[in-house]
């Protein structure tokens, strides 16, 4: 802001809301005065209008002159606000700067001089001076509730300034204050000068603490402020002041006018002014009862305030302990939350535990199973040797458990070779029934030329001993010394037999003749199949054996391996030559003729479409499909070549159980050849049981069978050869029950 003023020049008038500090308040302050106070300091910190045009609302703007004395002054201030309300205020002020003064006292001015440095040194703090005064003044009244503007200006004549202010703004109503203590001719000249000098139109009250002492009515307009205590002030007709005095100052004043201070021409206007005085007091009263309405309105509308305040604050309180509770809650979730992190945490811990022993496990049992297998795989190399060795030398295999009979027992058994216990006649020996230790049995005596030791026939028959197959011929034990083979006595004789109807024996029905078939079939299946393939050499009507229920079983097994090659009339023995073998076997139970020319036979009657004329009329009325199945099978088996032969699975078996169950079926109504269930008969004696009882190997044998069995020294199976964990029997009632059942629908 620049300061351009020079003496003699008219001042330069300023107006803002300048800058002041809030600290030159010490009293406590009400919320809406504090509000008040705090707007009127950003409007004076953010507003300055130094250099701008001035813009008042003369008409409602009351003008304050103000002092240097902010203590004279601010009783004037009040009084003003006091009786103005409403209305807009502005402090007027004008300002003699120091060097100013200095300057006013010589003629001329001159640069050069000393004075001139020592007014221009204090030119700078000076500056600030006027607006820090009216700051403080503006500050007054926001205390009283009220924003004013201010304005001044700068000049060695005060009441020259307060008349150029008004003049230039043309203002209407003026303030000013009289120190009624200090009372002297400067303050009254300046309050006489500017009620001499001022605009017409401009209307003035002088205060002096706080009470009106002067008025000078405008010409213009009429303004009635709400006077509390007035002495009336006018402008006589010569211009003067028209002074009423009131209260005690009016003795200060008299003695004032008897110093010759106030024109004694003016007193006379007393009686004039006591009328007034009532009216102004009346007015004054009016003025007072708006005022305290105005404030009952404002207390009302600040209990409002306070009312809406009060409930916002219990609504925030609410929100507050609302917020607090879910805190709170908040705070109980995360703390649960947390125990359970640390629980899961606890609980992840030990299952990564858990896991990392169970891999443990694992890698210890891929170690173990590793281990095993390589046992394994020792075991069966040592097996493998072990037979290997066993081929070689036969003798190691004596420590093998199979019955052994002397020569002794065999007499006994067979009663010295009973003539009428000779049961059959092959080749190459006899066959004896016999009673061997309590169990019924078949004893074949090989002959004893050759060159096999009695070590190697043992060994061979220990061999045979355990090939073990529904269909085939049970090998019980053997008697090395005589060369004996001792065999499960089969009662019905041989298939050979029956063919021949030899003694006894009568013609099979072709129903059994198949079944014979199949069963046959089976057993030599096993056979071929077996680990190694067991060769038997020597298959032929003679070495089927039926038992009680007609079930056939083959025979001879291993006879040909027994019998020094150099007596056998046959050269090498093959499964393609058991298959031939076979295929005579069946053309032979379908036609019931001698091997000799048989195939050629069969094979024209198929190709002449008369199998009927070919086929065992005594075996019944063969169904005619049935048989040329089983002659188109059994040409297939005598094939010439060995490869046309048939798979023994694939290619006979797949035809011959078909016909199995069709045979079955017819026969299941004759009486004559009425077939004993398997599991009905006794193992040891080959009849229907009538004491069924169940040995420790699983095998239900009939009581007198088997308790002879153990009498006779035996602690193995019949069945099986190995030892028996323990003698005690059970009676199988579940069997007994069947049995009798069965015998009753006969
Ligand atoms: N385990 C047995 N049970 C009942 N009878 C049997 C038994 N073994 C053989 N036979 C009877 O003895 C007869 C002759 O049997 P064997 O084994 O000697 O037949 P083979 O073929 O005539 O003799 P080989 O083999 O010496 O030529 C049979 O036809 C059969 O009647």
């Amino acid at each position: 802001m620049s300061r351009r003023y020079s003496k003699g020049s008219k001042p330069l008038i300023r107006c803002d809301f300048g800058k002041s500090s809030l600290a030159t308040s010490r009293s406590v302050l009400s919320p809406p005065s504090l509000w008040l106070l705090i707007h009127s300091f950003l409007l004076m910190a953010a507003s300055d209008e130094i250099g701008q045009p001035l813009q008042f609302d003369v008409e409602h703007t009351i003008f304050v002159a103000v002092g240097t004395d902010v203590h004279d002054s601010e009783t004037t201030l009040i009084w003003a606000v006091q009786n103005f309300a409403g209305k807009k205020f502005c402090v007027l002020h004008v300002h003699q700067p120091a060097h100013l003064v200095v300057a006013q006292k010589n003629e001329e001015p001159s640069s050069n001089t000393p004075k001139e440095h020592v007014a221009k040194a204090f030119e700078e703090p000076e500056k600030q001076k006027p607006s820090e005064l009216l700051n403080q003044y503006v500050f007054i009244l926001a205390k009283l509730g009220v924003q004013a503007r201010k304005v001044w200006t700068e000049t060695n004549s005060v009441e020259k300034g307060i008349v150029e202010i008004i003049a230039q703004y043309s203002i209407k109503w003026l303030v000013m204050g009289l120190d009624a203590e200090r009372y002297n001719l400067k303050t009254s000249k300046i309050a006489f000068y500017v009620c001499q000098q001022a605009p017409i139109c401009c209307h003035i009250w002088l205060v002096c603490r706080g009470r009106l002492i002067f008025s000078r009515e405008g010409r213009i307009g009429r303004f009635n402020p709400s006077l509390r205590q007035t002495s009336e002030i006018g402008l006589d007709q010569s211009n003067h002041l028209r002074l009423d005095f009131v209260d005690a100052q009016q003795k200060e004043y008299a003695s004032d006018r008897s110093q010759g201070l106030v024109d004694p021409k003016h007193s006379n206007n007393e009686a004039i002014g006591t009328s007034r005085t009532r009216l102004l007091l009346r007015n004054e009263v009016h003025s007072l009862e708006s005022s305290r309405v105005e404030e009952v309105k404002k207390r009302k509308m600040m209990e409002e305030i306070l009312e809406t305040g009060k409930k916002l604050a219990e609504q925030m309180n609410k929100k507050r302990d609302k917020l607090s509770k879910e805190l709170y809650d908040v705070e109980e979730q995360k703390l649960f939350l947390e125990r359970k992190a640390s629980e899961y945490r606890c609980e992840v811990k030990e299952l990564e535990k858990k896991m990392f022993d169970a891999v443990g496990l694992l890698v210890s049992f891929k170690e173990k199973r590793d281990k095993l297998q390589i046992e394994h795989e020792e075991a069966k190399n040592k097996l493998r040797l072990l037979k290997n060795m066993l081929k070689m030398e036969p003798t190691c295999f004596h420590s093998v458990e199979m019955p052994t009979f002397s020569f002794m027992e065999i007499i006994e058994a067979t009663r010295n070779f009973d003539p009428s216990w000779k049961i059959g006649e092959g080749r190459h020996g006899s066959v004896y029934k016999g009673h061997l230790r309590h169990v019924d049995v078949a004893l074949k005596m090989l002959p004893s030329y050759g060159s096999h030791s009695q070590s190697t026939f043992q060994y061979e028959i220990e061999v045979l001993s355990r090939v073990r197959h529904p269909n085939l011929v049970t090998i019980i034990g053997a008697c090395p010394e005589s060369r004996l083979i001792v065999y499960e006595n089969l009662k019905n004789g041989s298939l050979e037999e029956h063919l021949s109807c030899k003694d006894r024996y009568r013609p099979l029905p072709w129903q059994i003749r198949i079944r014979v078939a199949a069963d046959i079939c089976s057993a030599l299946i096993f056979l071929h199949y077996n680990e190694p393939c067991i060769v038997h050499g020597d298959i032929k009507p003679s070495k089927i054996l039926l038992d009680a229920n007609f079930v056939a079983k083959l025979g001879g097994l291993g006879i040909s391996r027994l019998i020094p090659r150099e007596c056998l009339e046959i050269g090498r023995f093959t499964p393609e030559s058991d298959v031939y073998s076979l295929g005579v076997t069946f053309l032979r139970m379908l036609t019931g003729r001698a091997a000799s020319g048989i195939v050629k036979d069969v094979k024209r009657a198929l190709e002449n479409d008369k199998i009927g004329a070919v086929l065992d009329s005594s075996a019944g009325d063969w169904p005619r499909d049935l048989a040329e199945q089983l002659a188109l099978v059994a040409l297939r088996c005598c094939a010439k070549e060995k490869s046309d032969r048939p798979d023994l699975v694939s290619e006979l078996c797949s035809v011959l159980e078909p016909m199995r169950s069709i045979a079955s079926a017819t026969f299941s109504g004759s009486k004559q050849h009425s077939r004993v269930p398997a599991h009905f008969t006794c193992p040891i004696f080959q009849e229907m049981m009538k004491d069924p009882l169940i040995a420790a190997d699983g095998f239900t044998y009939e009581a007198d069978a088997i308790k002879g069995w153990f009498k006779s020294g035996h602690d193995t199976s019949p069945m099986t050869n190995l030892k028996l964990e323990h003698c005690n029997l059970v009676p199988n009632y579940a069997l007994l029950n069947a049995i009798q059942e069965w015998q009753q629908q006969l």
